[in-house]
């Protein structure tokens, strides 16, 4: 059976000390309770990096501009029901204070404790190379 690529766009804020921000999955979500890099769903039509600084600025209320996403790495990853493709992009300069508007938490963490944070299948690959590069 063939299931569908999804492409979801996805951020790894860094801040001044080198913490990397992560957000808790709502209830009443897939995969709820989970810590992710904050990002979503690319809409038809839409650019990735214009999805990726809708979703900060919707999530997070903070504006970022496309000369600050730094391309890093992608995760590719068969779910059940749909194929997930998601880049994952660097972001150290951003306007505005990050506030949490959409999740049940929000956590800025060393790169080295980020596996202390059970987060989805996808993701482990990411924290690898993040641990390995910041
Ligand atoms: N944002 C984000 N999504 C991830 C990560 N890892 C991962 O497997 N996903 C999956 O990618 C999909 C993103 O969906 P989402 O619910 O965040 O999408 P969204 O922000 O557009 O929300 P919406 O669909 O409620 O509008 C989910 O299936 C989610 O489980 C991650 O680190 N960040
Ligand atoms: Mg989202």
């Amino acid at each position: 059976m063939t299931l569908p690529t999804i492409l979801v766009v996805a951020a790894a804020l860094v801040d001044v000390d080198g913490r990397v921000l992560i957000a808790q999955r709502p209830e009443g979500k897939a995969l709820a309770g989970l810590w992710e890099f904050p990002g979503g769903k690319v809409e038809p039509g839409e650019r990735p990096e214009d999805a990726l600084i809708r979703e900060l600025h919707e999530e997070l209320g903070i504006e970022v501009s496309e000369a600050c996403l730094a391309p890093f790495v992608f995760a590719s990853h068969g779910y059940d029901s749909f194929h997930l493709l998601m880049p994952l992009w660097l972001v150290r300069r951003w306007k505005g204070v990050v506030v949490n508007r959409h999740h049940a938490a929000l956590a800025w963490v060393k790169p080295n404790r980020l596996s202390d944070y059970p987060m989805p299948p996808a993701d482990a690959p990411l924290v690898a190379h993040l641990r390995d590069f910041l």
